[in-house]
């Protein structure tokens, strides 16, 4: 490839009896008829099967089977040509219907991202999204694209953030069942935590001096200890040893009260302690057009804000704004780190270590 042409994005196509194929062909459109030659899009898909979702869409569309050693940029002319690099489904695939032959084909995808990443043919991932379900009643353990790559990656923790409506909103624990939530917040893990999150918005989102602010675990943040201890025995030491080393750390704030322009207006992340204290009030701001980003890893990951949507299979009438967004996020994150790597290379500054 020119070395003045972008790497192509991976793009994984996901659960397919959801909605992924949908908005990943709906978003690759808009995104090279918006942005033709920016960054190429690859789709990890089954080549047959991204066809016949194309034709069920009525799109005007042609595809091309990705070739590593002939690699193709769109042009202003070629913005209908949808690249493949094509991973065959493990048994047929039917618009709302689950099946759990096609579970290896679903982590196949990623499998393939991750991959080419390696071999330096993508710059970063965006991910439809997969059921979980479906993985686990095929007799896989998996919790999300969050947990599998931070393993395939060999990252012994990453933290989930989503953005949208103006807020980006970082999660202290990911998938853990409520039950386990206190007992997985640590000064450890939630010192990792800060560092993680304090480090991407730098490097990955140019923001020189991140404001974070922190929600308590409990009703009132504890209430002073009336209603629960993890504030004052875990949260504020944290974010005390934040704010000495310099790190505009706020906190802990009533996660109920939290999330209003006062305090967020000048905010650039909330961390919130657990998965439904958090994305609630995301997604209520930003549905459709938020997008997921595991930070941490040390590839660049973004993903839809919504989930397989299998009432809409087929339909054609699924929002891709989400995963349009996905797209422009991963791009941005790419563009921010190779910039922040020059720096430190003219400079001879290395980035914090994490
Ligand atoms: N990144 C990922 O892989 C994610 C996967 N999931 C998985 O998706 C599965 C289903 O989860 P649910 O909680 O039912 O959430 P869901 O997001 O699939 O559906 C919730 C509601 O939103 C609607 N919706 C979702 N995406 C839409 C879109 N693009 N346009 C228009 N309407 C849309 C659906 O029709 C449904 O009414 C679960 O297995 C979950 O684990 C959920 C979130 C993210
Ligand atoms: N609610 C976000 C979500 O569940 C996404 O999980 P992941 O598959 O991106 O780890």
């Amino acid at each position: 490839m020119d070395s003045n042409t972008p790497l192509p994005l991976a793009l994984t196509t996901g659960e397919p009896a959801g909605i992924g194929a949908e908005v990943s062909l709906r978003a690759a459109l808009q995104w090279q008829n918006q942005t033709p030659s920016l960054t190429p899009l690859v789709l990890m898909g089954d080549y047959d099967f991204l066809i016949a979702t194309a034709r069920n869409m009525a799109l005007d569309v042609q595809f091309r089977h990705y070739d590593a050693n002939a690699p193709f940029t769109h042009t202003q002319d070629a913005t209908q040509i949808i690249q493949v690099a094509h991973v065959p489904l493990r048994a047929p695939a039917t618009a709302g219907q689950l099946s759990t032959a096609n579970a290896p084909h679903v982590l196949e995808l990623l499998d393939t991202a991750l991959n080419g990443i390696a071999s330096q043919q993508f710059s970063g991932m965006v991910t439809a999204p997969v059921h979980k379900g479906i993985i686990n009643d095929a007799g896989i353990a998996f919790t999300g694209h969050t947990e599998y790559l931070a393993d395939k990656t060999q990252t012994d923790q990453v933290v989930m953030m989503l953005a949208g409506g103006g807020m980006r909103v970082a999660l202290a624990t990911t998938h853990v069942p409520l039950k386990l939530i206190s007992d997985a917040i640590t000064i450890p893990s939630l010192t990792r935590t800060l560092d993680i999150l304090l480090h991407d918005l730098t490097v990955k989102f140019n923001i020189a001096q991140p404001r974070v602010l922190v929600t308590g675990l409990n009703p009132h943040a504890g209430e002073g200890g009336h209603m629960g201890m993890e504030e004052i025995d875990v949260i504020t030491p944290v974010i005390q040893s934040f704010q000495q080393r310099g790190h505009d750390v706020r906190g802990p704030y009533p996660a109920d009260t939290l999330f209003q322009p006062h305090y967020l207006n000048d905010a650039d992340a909330v961390l919130a302690m657990y998965h439904d204290q958090g994305l609630p009030v995301l997604k209520y701001a930003s549905f459709g057009h938020g997008v997921n980003i595991t930070l941490g890893l040390p590839i660049i990951r973004t993903s839809v804000d919504h989930g397989t949507a299998i009432d809409l299979a087929g339909k054609n009438t699924a929002d891709a704004g989400s995963m349009f967004a996905a797209i422009q996020c991963a791009h941005d994150m790419v563009h921010a780190s190779h910039m922040n790597a020059a720096v430190n290379t003219q400079t001879n500054v290395s980035t914090r270590k994490i």
